[in-house]
């Protein structure tokens, strides 16, 4: 008997890829399950099912920085306060990052794609369920989105859960009304601004930045995370990058480029959730 469940979760992280570089994605889970009936007539009880999965998509998976450890790009080492991992892109770049053990997913594969991550996920997952369930099968899904987005990463030192790390991210729709009307062009230009970048809060930044590359660090609750990225992977801005802020800050770096206009920013984090914020300069 098969039995499925769609859209279980959302996972929010970012992603380490040779040809784009550190990258925040957003997935919907799915799963599906085969397995003889057992004593109450269900190959497993949808409760478990989703308590399950949910658990351990959030715990292993949300908000980490996922890292290919088969690729050939990746240097890493442990050391008594967490990992560092150096990444070399394509362009000939590299990312360095390092934190807490926890702020990493380590999936054993050669690069991070919707079916290594779910394979990786159900090996994972082997010892999980009843033994009446004789096979787990995952997908990962991205949201549909008809409009302008973005792939954004970034880390909230001041949060006190795991928004924290240094290098998590959102796959994240953008709408821009200016007077009322929704602007397509405005939407294309942020989406293309932040593809696959990293937004860094000036404060962060330490003093071994230079135009080629910065130097992000501080210390939270988890522990203490540095990132240094290409200058042209990023963005700084002057306050955290909380969505409300975010919102913000679009909202009147556009104002500034178009006076007399009344602008309104709706930013979304992820999936479902998000920010407003207006500006008229
Ligand atoms: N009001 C705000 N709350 C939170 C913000 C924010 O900007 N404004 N940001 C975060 C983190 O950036 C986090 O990455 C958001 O991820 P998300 O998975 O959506 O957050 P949750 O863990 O709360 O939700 P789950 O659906 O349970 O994963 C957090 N909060």
């Amino acid at each position: 008997m098969h039995l499925f469940v769609d859209n279980l979760t959302n996972v929010d992280f970012s992603y380490l890829d040779y040809r784009r570089g550190l990258v925040g994605e957003t997935w919907l889970a799915n799963a599906a399950l085969d397995g003889a009936l057992d004593s109450q007539g269900m190959v497993c009880d949808f409760g478990v099912v989703k308590k399950t999965l949910r658990h351990w998509l959030d715990d292993q998976l949300d908000h980490r920085l996922l890292v290919p450890t088969r690729s050939p790009h990746l240097k890493l080492e442990r050391n008594p306060q967490g990992v560092g991992i150096t990444w070399q892109v394509q362009s000939g770049e590299v990312i360095a990052v390092s934190g807490p053990e926890q702020a990493f997913a380590f999936v054993e594969a050669e690069s991070v794609t919707a079916d290594s991550v779910a394979a990786w996920s159900v090996q994972q997952l082997a010892s999980a369920f009843p033994t009446s369930v004789e096979q787990l099968q995952l997908s990962f899904t991205c949201e549909e989105i008809a409009s302008p987005y973005y792939h954004y990463s970034h880390g909230l030192k001041k949060h006190e859960g795991n928004c924290q790390r240094i290098a998590h991210g959102h796959r994240s729709r953008i709408q821009i009304f200016l007077d009322g009307e929704r602007s397509g062009e405005w939407e294309s230009n942020w989406a293309d601004r932040w593809r696959d970048i990293y937004l860094g809060t000036r404060e962060d930044l330490q003093v071994e930045s230079d135009e080629q590359t910065l130097h992000f660090a501080y210390q939270a609750q988890q522990g203490r995370f540095t990132l240094a990225i290409p200058a042209n992977h990023c963005e700084l801005v002057d306050c955290d990058t909380t969505v409300e802020q975010l919102a913000q800050y679009i909202a009147e770096t556009i104002s500034a480029e178009r006076p007399g206009t009344e602008v309104r920013v709706r930013a979304y984090e992820g999936i479902g959730k998000g920010a407003v914020a207006s500006a008229k300069s």
